[in-house]
């Protein structure tokens, strides 16, 4: 049995529905319901955009799963809507403070507080939701990133050969796109950009 990559595509890719008629949706932690104990629940007032799977050490993945999907939204679209309480952030010297529940672990939003090329974005698992017709993947990101949290290199070829089958192109940082604007946000700053 090949390792999980993510639970969503394991058995195939299913389309999102389009942006423009998506109102959005919750997203609850992993803790059961009990009257003690409720999920941590944050509310999205839009789909996400660049929707893709990150194998970086530092976003949170399902257990046993390779990688993590993670999505953007900008922060106003963004709302924790019950037992705000349990969140704490895991790393407050990383550039992306991920609030995660204290009971159950599950990241819950990622916010960007200081100067950034994504300042104004947050980042968010919607595979933490019921609804359907969430942004459907879009690539992979840091792929070579799992051998550092143990993955044997030796299996690199089969794990970007199942993107590359559901049409995820993978790369080893992120896509050109967001590439792009990272760096032309770092010229623009650096005055070398004027656009
Ligand atoms: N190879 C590193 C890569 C970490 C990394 O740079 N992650 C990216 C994608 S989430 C990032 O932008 N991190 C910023 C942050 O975590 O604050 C690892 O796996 O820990
Ligand atoms: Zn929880
Ligand atoms: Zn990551």
């Amino acid at each position: 049995m090949p390792p999980s990559l993510h639970p969503l595509i394991d058995n195939g890719l299913t389309k999102g529905s389009p942006s423009e008629s998506f109102p959005g949706g919750t997203l609850h932690c992993l803790c059961p319901s009990s009257s003690s104990n409720s999920p941590v629940e944050i509310t999205l007032s839009s789909n996400v955009s660049h929707n893709h799977f990150c194998g970086c050490s530092k976003c949170w993945k399902p257990s046993g799963s390779l990688f993590s999907l993670v999505g953007v939204i900008p922060k106003t679209h963004l709302s924790v809507t019950a037992n705000g309480h349990k969140l704490a952030v895991i790393d407050n010297s990383a550039a992306i403070l991920r609030y995660a529940c204290k009971d159950c672990g599950t990241h819950m939003y990622g916010r960007i507080e200081k100067e950034h090329p994504f300042y104004g974005l947050d980042f968010v698992h919607v595979e933490l939701s019921d609804q359907k017709g969430w942004q459907e993947p879009q690539f992979a990101a840091f792929v070579s990133s799992i051998i550092e949290q143990g993955f044997d290199p030796r299996g690199m070829d089969e794990v970007r050969a199942r993107f590359k089958s559901l049409g995820l192109e993978t790369y080893d940082a992120l896509s050109p796109p967001l590439m792009d604007a990272i760096a032309t946000w770092t010229a623009k700053r650096a005055g070398k950009l004027s656009l």
